[in-house]
């Protein structure tokens, strides 16, 4: 596994390794000592996967707040999107700034998501499907949280979409206040 820093403290794209053959190929999506090896968190306390019917579906951006922070790692299992995560620590030195990437099935590529760090995709295609491993923090609704996929405090430049589908809660978030 290869392990790029990104220009988020602490995020990071995890590219799979992968043996090919004539029959297509293997790669592991998840290995503890490797993790472990590149100081990453190890514990996958849940596993889950999102499937969204139609491109130009925004989920995000949303994180967890204390003591339910948790550490991300997304790959897309099916379809496309566009990917961000947005720092949101204050204490930290890439504070309000974000990272974005185009995923791909089978593009074996995962990003590594710290805590503290918020996450949201757009579909680019049709039968989109996301899996997410939390490395950390149980789901707790009361601590679920987002703000607003478009805040201008933010600046995402999110892909040219039309008839987009999002929940009324992630449309709704108030300004980003520092
Ligand atoms: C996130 C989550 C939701 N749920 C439930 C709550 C609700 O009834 C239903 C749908 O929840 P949501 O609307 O929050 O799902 P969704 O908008 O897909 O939430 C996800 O968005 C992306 C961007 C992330 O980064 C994820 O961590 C997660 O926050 O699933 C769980 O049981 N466990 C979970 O871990």
């Amino acid at each position: 596994m290869n392990k790029v820093a990104l220009n988020i403290d602490g995020a990071y794209l995890l590219q799979q390794t992968r043996h090919e053959d004539e029959r297509g190929y293997f790669s592991r999506s998840y290995c503890k000592s490797t993790m472990q090896s590149q100081s990453l968190a190890t514990t996958v306390i849940q596993q889950s996967e999102s499937y969204n019917k139609k491109p130009f579906t925004l989920r995000g951006m949303h994180f967890q707040s204390a003591p339910y922070e948790e550490v991300k790692l997304i790959r897309c299992l099916q379809g496309k999107l566009y990917d961000v995560i947005l720092d949101l620590r204050p204490d930290s030195p890439t504070y309000l700034q974000h990272y974005a990437t185009e995923l791909s099935a089978f593009d074996g590529q995962m990003i590594y998501v710290p805590k503290g760090v918020a996450h949201g995709f757009m579909t680019l295609q049709k039968n989109t499907v996301i899996g997410y491993s939390m490395l950390e923090g149980e789901y707790s609704a009361e601590h679920a949280s987002g703000v607003r996929w478009n805040d201008s405090a933010f600046n995402i430049a999110w892909p040219e979409y039309s008839n987009i589908v999002i929940s009324e809660r992630d449309r709704s978030y108030k300004d980003y206040i520092e």
